[in-house]
This record gives structure tokens, C-alpha cells and sequence, in this order.
């Protein structure tokens, strides 16, 4: 069974076809880099697979449910673009990878000894334990995706889905992040993330997209990135402008 299931994925924001008729599956484990130029439709395809906005026509499936009871059983993960945060929010580092547990406690919110443990592990892994009690206002950009990818791992979530990772982030925090999600998937989890790093798509994914409003090609990353099928995607007018 696909992790994660588009078929026939429609969404307009009025007159304007953000996503049209995008068909594709990810397996489980895959570390799969959706690329595209801007304006493309990844972020919109993102939302749609978190059901943060209505299609006009299609379907999503993740684990073979809906968005919504993915959602609730925790599975799913979303880092979204920094500019979709509000960073001024009154919450730590800490308070952030907390909020990865809720799933998990009762309805008292109230974290036990096995969430601490897991919000220090998470927290640990990203390499920010030094920095737990910091305001997420006052992080670097990379530090601030790293608490994300942290709340996400806190959660446990079999998938994890990343609206560009390496925008804004430093080196040191890119290639962190980087051998993190490749360690993730070998664990099990399955990663679908945007970038626009197309070097580093064939050295880290296992899969790769290529989005133009629909799906160009989907694949083994050296089939997906040829010369012709990014000319299509980045080279030319879009289609409808033809
Ligand atoms: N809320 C919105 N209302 C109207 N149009 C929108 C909205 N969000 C996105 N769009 C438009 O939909 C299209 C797809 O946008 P989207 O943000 O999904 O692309 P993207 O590939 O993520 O771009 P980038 O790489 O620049 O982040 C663009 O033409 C964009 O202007």
C-alpha cells in the first residue's frame, strides 16, 4: 500500500488552476523531492495533502485514509514554509516539541515521564537541546526548521512532509537536516520534501517529482530529472499561457 495516494488532484484559487489533475504515489520509507519552479503548486499541493485546503476535483489518501483521520492518528507531519508561522507566538523551542505529544496524552495535556523523554531525544537529534527554552522568535532559520523536523519526531509520525527544509538555513543546519531525513526514512518513515536543490535531488532522494500544476514525471530521481523534462518544467511558458 502507497503512503501517500493523489490521484486526479484539482485546486483553484478562483480563476487560477493552482493544481491540475495531479496523479502520484510515495511508498513507504521513499525520500521523495518535489521540484518545481515558483509558483509551480508545492506548497498548495502540501496543503492539500494536510486537507488545509478544498479540492475542486481528485483525491488524497495517506495510509489508505483520508486526510483527517491521518491526521488525528498522528501519522502525518507537516514543516511549513517559514512565512506560515507566526513567530512571534510566546512559545519555546521546548514548547513547540511538546506540542508533537498531544497525540499522545490524555486530555488533560499534560506530558508524562515517556514525553519529556521523547521531547529530549527529539530535541537531541536536531541538535537543539541547548537552546530548548529559547522563544522561537529568536532562532536562526535553519534552528527554526530544525524544531519543526523536532516536533515531528517527537510525534512519531510515519510521515513527514517539508515545504522547502533548506530555505534560509545555513550550512551547517542543511546538511544536519539532510543526514537526519536520510536517517529518518531508514527507520521507516516516509519523507516527501520540496526544494529547490536540484543537485541535491539524485545524491539524497530516493524519488523525486517534477511539478508544473501537474505531475511531469514522477520516479527514480536520475529517470525524473532529465535535461528535456526540466527544460518542460522550468525552461517554458506555462502551459496555459501557451
Ligand atoms: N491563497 C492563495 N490565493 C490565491 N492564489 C494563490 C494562493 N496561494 C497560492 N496561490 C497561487 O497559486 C499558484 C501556486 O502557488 P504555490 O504557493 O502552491 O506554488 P509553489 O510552487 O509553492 O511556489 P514557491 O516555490 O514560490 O513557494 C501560484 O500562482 C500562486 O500565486
Amino acid at each position: 500500500m502507497s503512503v501517500i495516494q493523489v490521484q486526479d488532484l484539482t485546486v483553484s484559487y478562483g480563476a487560477l488552476k493552482a493544481l491540475d489533475g495531479v496523479d502520484f504515489s510515495v511508498d513507504a520509507g521513499e525520500l521523495c523531492g518535489l521540484v518545481g519552479v515558483n509558483g509551480s503548486g508545492k506548497s498548495t499541493l502540501f496543503k492539500s495533502l494536510m486537507g488545509l485546503v478544498s479540492p475542486k476535483r481528485g483525491s488524497v489518501r495517506l495510509f489508505g485514509h483520508d486526510q483527517l483521520r491521518a491526521r488525528k492518528q498522528g501519522l502525518i507531519t507537516y514543516v511549513p514554509q517559514a512565512e506560515d508561522v507566526d513567530w512571534t507566538f510566546p512559545v519555546s523551542v521546548r514548547d513547540v516539541v511538546m506540542m508533537g505529544r498531544y497525540g499522545h496524552m490524555g486530555r488533560s495535556r499534560r506530558p508524562a515521564a515517556a514525553d519529556r523523554a521523547a521531547v529530549d531525544d527529539a530535541l537531541e537529534r536536531v541538535a537543539l537541546t541547548d537552546l530548548a527554552h529559547r522563544q522561537i522568535g529568536q532562532l536562526s532559520g535553519g534552528q527554526k526548521k530544525r524544531t519543526f523536523v523536532a516536533r515531528g519526531i517527537a510525534q512519531e509520525a510515519e510521515l513527514m512532509l517539508l515545504d522547502e527544509p533548506f530555505a534560509g538555513v545555513d550550512v551547517t543546519s542543511e546538511k544536519l537536516i539532510m543526514n537526519l531525513l536520510t536517517t529518518l526514512t531508514t527507520e521507516g518513515r516516509t519523507i516527501l520534501m520540496s526544494t529547490h536543490d536540484l543537485a541535491g535531488v539524485p545524491t539524497f532522494c530516493t524519488q523525486a517529482i517534477l511539478l508544473h500544476h501537474s505531475v511531469l514525471a514522477s520516479g527514480a530521481p536520475a529517470a525524473v530529472l532529465t535535461e528535456s523534462n526540466l527544460a518542460q518544467a522550468f525552461g517554458g511558458p506555462r502551459q496555459e499561457e501557451k
